[in-house]
């Protein structure tokens, strides 16, 4: 997973209006401004407010003052799942063979600070970056898929990553899965995720072996559904792979109870490359998986842009459903699993859900390729998302700074990929450069 949102650390000063827009200030800064402001919400309300408006300190103050006068409309946990409805129902007349346009094009159905609750798969093909198919497999194959991965979760743990400036520990526990034990190796001492080496890594279980063809084809049919009937032109998108999606290893998360949740942000594309898609299985207790796209700051605005405006819309992701991350979502969306106030229990896993997000390593982004920084460890892949000047384009930075007591190299390099998403270094495949001038620091970013 990747970090989620950064800032860097000064003095806190005197808590003035105009510091409530100050995106440089620390999460301590931002957190000890919302608790002057909220005296009566305890630190995780806020720091979860802080999280859900993207770090925004005015937004997630107006957002907090709102739940204390009682709005209905603004319940930070999602209550048991509801019924299965359509938008349809409402519409007069909506259709994806009618329209093949890119979602992007699509008219926002969600409201800034509300939640759009959609269970159709066809209102979220239409409204999201994502598409489901329900009641994915067989009934007992994917009970014996859950069966193996509660008791795999039994020794699951639970895992660092950095949160503004902290290094925080998720609530859920997960595991990373791999081919071989030859994998297991290098993914111990190859690859690097916030900054440091991952040490919890298994071998692909028989049953996760067991769906993993039937994911794939499923994918793939998936991939080309959304190239025709909602991109524009009927064709892929920028940097997105010509190859056929094949998933050589999988993230398997695991959230006992309702409050076992994960934040937003948007998954780490380092070793998947650019427009990276993932195939998300979820089984036992059905959860709401809650998705926002990420909204660009105008230059010419002063910061008063509201990286909220648009609300976010929350997918049901009962037992046996399997949600396609389609290219789009990593650049330009940001997903979360919203804490519950109530779930109702799975026979089979009680309190848990259990989730794996099927995932396809490319080669030619294996961390020997990828460029190193000057801490010597290769360094991660990210996309501007928010300034405007550069939106959508690549760079490597230095992560060593993640770990707890050191710093970052301060390395920063724009990515090279050609129209298909192949990195410049891969030379029997790249097509052609796209022209970068300039030198930029990661300031501008
Ligand atoms: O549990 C889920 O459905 C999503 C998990 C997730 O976002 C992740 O593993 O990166
Ligand atoms: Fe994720």
């Amino acid at each position: 997973m990747d970090a989620f949102l950064k800032g860097t650390k000064r003095k806190l000063s005197a808590v003035e209006e105009s510091s409530l827009d100050d995106d440089n200030e620390s999460t301590d800064v931002k957190l000890a401004i919302l608790s002057s402001l909220h005296s009566n919400a305890s630190q995780e309300v806020l720091l979860e407010a802080l999280l859900a408006h993207d770090g925004s300190v005015k937004a997630a103050s107006a957002s907090l003052a709102e739940d204390r006068s009682g709005s209905p409309k603004k319940q930070r946990t999602s209550a048991t799942i509801g019924h299965q409805t359509s938008l349809r129902l409402f519409a007069s007349k909506s259709s994806s063979e009618e329209r093949p346009v890119s979602p992007k094009k699509a008219r926002p159905l969600s409201k800034k600070g509300a939640t759009l609750h959609l269970y159709d798969p066809e209102d979220i093909a239409e409204h999201t970056p994502c598409s489901i198919i329900h009641n994915f497999l067989p009934q007992d194959v994917a009970n014996d898929l859950l069966k193996e991965l509660l008791e795999e979760a039994n020794t699951f743990e639970k895992i660092s990553f950095k949160l503004f400036d902290n290094v925080v520990q998720s609530d859920h526990t997960s595991t990373f899965y791999v081919g071989s034990e030859a994998e297991i190796n290098t993914q111990k001492h190859d690859y690097f995720y916030n900054g440091a080496r991952m040490t919890n890594v298994r071998r692909i279980t028989p049953q996760l072996l067991r769906v993993r063809p039937r994911v794939q084809e499923a994918v793939n049919k998936e991939i080309q559904t959304r190239i025709k009937t909602r991109y524009p032109g009927g064709q892929k998108l920028k940097h997105q792979s010509l190859d056929p999606w094949s998933p050589n290893c999988a993230f398997v998360n695991c959230y006992d109870g309702p409050q076992e949740n994960v934040g937003y942000h948007s998954d780490q594309m380092t070793y998947l490359g650019p427009r990276a898609i993932i195939g998300s299985l979820s089984l036992g207790v059905a959860r709401e998986f809650r998705v926002r796209r990420v909204m660009p700051k105008d230059p010419e605005s002063n910061g008063t842009d509201d990286p909220d405006s648009e609300g976010q819309i929350a997918i049901h992701l009962p037992h046996n459903s399997l949600l396609v991350m389609h290219a789009e979502m990593q650049e330009e969306w940001k997903h979360s699993i919203a804490p519950a106030q109530a779930i109702d229990p799975h026979p089979i896993a009680g309190r848990r859900r259990i989730n794996i997000t099927y995932r396809d390593y490319k080669k030619m982004f294996h961390a020997r390729h990828t460029p190193r920084c000057k801490c010597g460890i290769p360094s991660v892949l990210r996309v501007v998302q928010k300034k405007k000047e550069n939106l959508g384009k690549y760079f490597w930075m230095c992560h060593g700074g993640n770990v707890p007591g050191k710093d970052n190299c301060s390395f920063f390099q724009w990515a090279d990929f050609d129209d298909d998403g192949n990195p410049s270094w891969d030379k029997a495949r790249y097509k052609k450069a796209t022209p970068r001038s300039g030198s930029i620091s990661s300031s501008s970013v």
